[in-house]
Formats: structure tokens, sequence, C-alpha cells
């Protein structure tokens, strides 16, 4: 029987390839490249992708024996799921593989926020010593408001309790039971928030959550944080806002579109933005790619003589 051929579109750890290629036919590709996706899915099996990879119903239609999409992550939002269910399609994923390196970043984030770390670096590397432009505020004794209480959110609450914060959560559909989180309404943690963070996922009922009004509502000495997906955040309200002062600042991770190309927001000396960094430790590679590895395997065990090597 020949080995079932699997497309990887994105970077993953050399040991999950390893793995892959134990009982597969494995074949890299850049996902980006539409046309070389379409050329390699013809008789592909299985295929594996990141946040790189946009699979939607025409990169589907050009797969008539796939069996499996992977997706080494969480975020399913670059996956059409409805299309690939309705064709039977399996979609296998790796929710937590990630969740303590996006809740560190976040941390990251915040401490760099409140203290203005990216724009004094690189004003000193720029040749300039300027102090007091660069004060910034403590964190203790303020307020967090966390947008999203599942796996990051509640990672995030955990690690900023520990700076004193007093931490806030909205979500509709999560039961907020832990001591010393408050659960609020979206509204009242924007009002009174002095960092707000976003950890929900991006569906057609999150896309734009965070519009102008919800902006307006934010202190002008809030900032906020986007380590979850870009489309929630409505950016050209966003870039407006910040340009306006209200809120001081933002760090995004993410973006509606990536990579952002001429973005405005790049340009905005109160933006931290980073190239979607988040899942990018090699921890939370190595596990994701281990999960999604075994899940995608397991899709194909009926195609693979013998068995493949356990994970
Ligand atoms: N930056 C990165 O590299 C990176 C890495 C992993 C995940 N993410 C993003 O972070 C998101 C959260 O990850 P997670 O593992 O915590 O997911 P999760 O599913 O554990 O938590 C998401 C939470 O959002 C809540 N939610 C849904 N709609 C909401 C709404 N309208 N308002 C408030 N809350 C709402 C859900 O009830 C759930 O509790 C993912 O969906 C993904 O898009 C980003
Ligand atoms: O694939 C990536 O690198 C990022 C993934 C991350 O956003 C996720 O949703 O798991």
């Amino acid at each position: 029987m020949p080995s079932p051929i699997v497309i990887v579109s994105d970077a993953l750890p050399g040991e999950t390839l390893a793995v892959l290629k134990s009982a597969c036919d494995v074949r890299h590709l850049d996902g980006r490249d539409r046309k070389a996706l379409f050329a390699a899915l013809t008789d592909a099996d299985a295929l594996i992708v990141r946040s790189g990879t946009r699979v939607d119903a025409e990169v589907l239609d050009r797969a008539p024996r796939l069996r499996v999409v992977g997706r080494a992550g969480v975020g399913l939002d670059n996956v059409d799921t409805i299309t690939a269910a309705a064709r039977g399609i399996a979609v296998v994923n790796a929710p937590g593989s990630n969740t303590v390196s996006v809740a560190e970043l976040t941390v990251g984030l915040i401490v760099a926020s409140a203290r203005h770390i990216t724009a004094a670096a690189r004003s000193l590397e720029d040749g300039q010593w300027r102090r007091s432009e660069f004060a910034g505020v403590e964190l203790a004794g303020r307020t967090l408001g966390i947008v999203g209480y599942g796996r990051v959110g509640r990672q995030v609450a955990r690690r900023m309790a520990a700076f004193d914060m007093r931490v806030l959560a909205h979500d509709p559909y999560a039961d907020i039971a832990d001591a010393d989180v408050h659960a609020t309404g979206l509204d009242e943690l924007l009002a009174t928030s002095d960092v707000v963070t976003l950890h929900l996922p991006r569906t057609p009922g999150t896309a734009g959550l965070i519009g102008a009004r919800e902006l307006s509502l934010m202190k002008s000495t809030a900032y906020l944080v986007n380590t979850a997906r870009g489309g929630i955040v409505d950016e050209s309200a966003l870039t407006r806002a910040l340009r306006e002062g209200r809120p001081a600042g933002a760090a995004l991770d993410v973006f509606a579109t990536e990579p952002p190309g001429s973005s405005p927001l790049l340009a905005l000396p109160n933006v931290v933005a980073l190239p979607h960094l988040g899942a990018s430790t090699h921890d939370a590679q190595l596990r994701a790619g281990r999960e999604v590895a075994g899940k995608v395997l397991a899709e194909l065990a009926p195609l693979l003589s013998p068995s493949p090597t356990a994970v």
C-alpha cells in the first residue's frame, strides 16, 4: 500500500516531521502560495497547517482525497470547518498546547505597555536618553479586564493577580468562579479597566466586537492588549482612537491581515506590534506538533501499514 501523502504548509518542529515521515510521504510547501497548494492537494490525504495557511472552500475543492486537516495550534478561524464537515473531512487541532506561551507573552505585553519598554528601548537605540518621557505606571492596585475567560484568559488572570492587579473578566459562556476574579459586562469592563486584554476566538459573532463605541468607553490612560485575533478589533477604529489618545496605547500580536503590510497601526508611537508570536516558543510548538501529528495519524490509520510510530 503506498504511504499516505501529507502536505505540510507551515513550519513544524523537526520532531513532528520525523514522526510523520516514519509513516507517510510528507511534502512541504508555503501555504501562502495558493497555486502550489492547489497543485499539491490533488492527491493529498492530509494537510497540516498553522495560522499562515487559509484553508477555505476553494482549497478543500482541490483536495478530493483529503481525510484530515491538522491545525498545529488552537485557533480554527483560518479553516472552513463547515465545508470540511460537509465533505466528511476531519479537522483536528491542539487546544491547550500553547496556553502558557500565550499567557506569558501577554504578561510581557502588559508590562511593556505600562512601562513603555519598546518605545524607550527604540529611543535609546536612536542615541537618546529621555528618562522623564518614559515614566510609566505601576500595575499593582490597578484593574485588568480580561475578555474571554477560557484557557489563556484564566492563565493571564492567575499571573496578573500575582502582580496585585484587581482582575475583571467578561465571558458570556464561561463560569467565572475563581476567587479574586470579578465577572462583569463588557461595557463596564472597558470603562473601568486600566488594561484590557483579549482572549476569545475570532468567529462571525466576535468579528469587530471591539469597535469605535467600545474603544470610546476605555479610559484615556488605559492600554489594549490583543494576543487573540486581529479581526476581533476594528483596526480602522483602533487607529483613529489611538491617534486621539483613547486608549493610551495598544500592544498587538495579531492583525486582521497577516502580515499587516503597511497598516497605519505599525507607524503609531503608542503601538507595540509583534508578528504573531504568542505560540512561538519551542515548548508550545513541540506540544502542538506532537498532538496534531498523533491526531492526523489516527485519522489516516486505515491507510497506514504497518502501524505508525507511536507519538
Ligand atoms: N497569539 C497567538 O499565537 C495565539 C495562540 C493561541 C491562541 N490564540 C487565540 O486566543 C484565543 C483564545 O485561546 P484559548 O485557548 O484561551 O481558547 P478557549 O476556547 O479556551 O477560550 C476562549 C474563550 O472565549 C470565550 N468567548 C467566546 N465568545 C466570547 C465573547 N463574545 N465575549 C467574551 N468571551 C467570549 C469562550 O467562552 C471561551 O471561554 C484563540 O481562539 C486564538 O484565536 C492566539
Ligand atoms: O500557528 C501559529 O503560529 C499561531 C497559532 C495560534 O495563533 C493559535 O491559534 O494556536
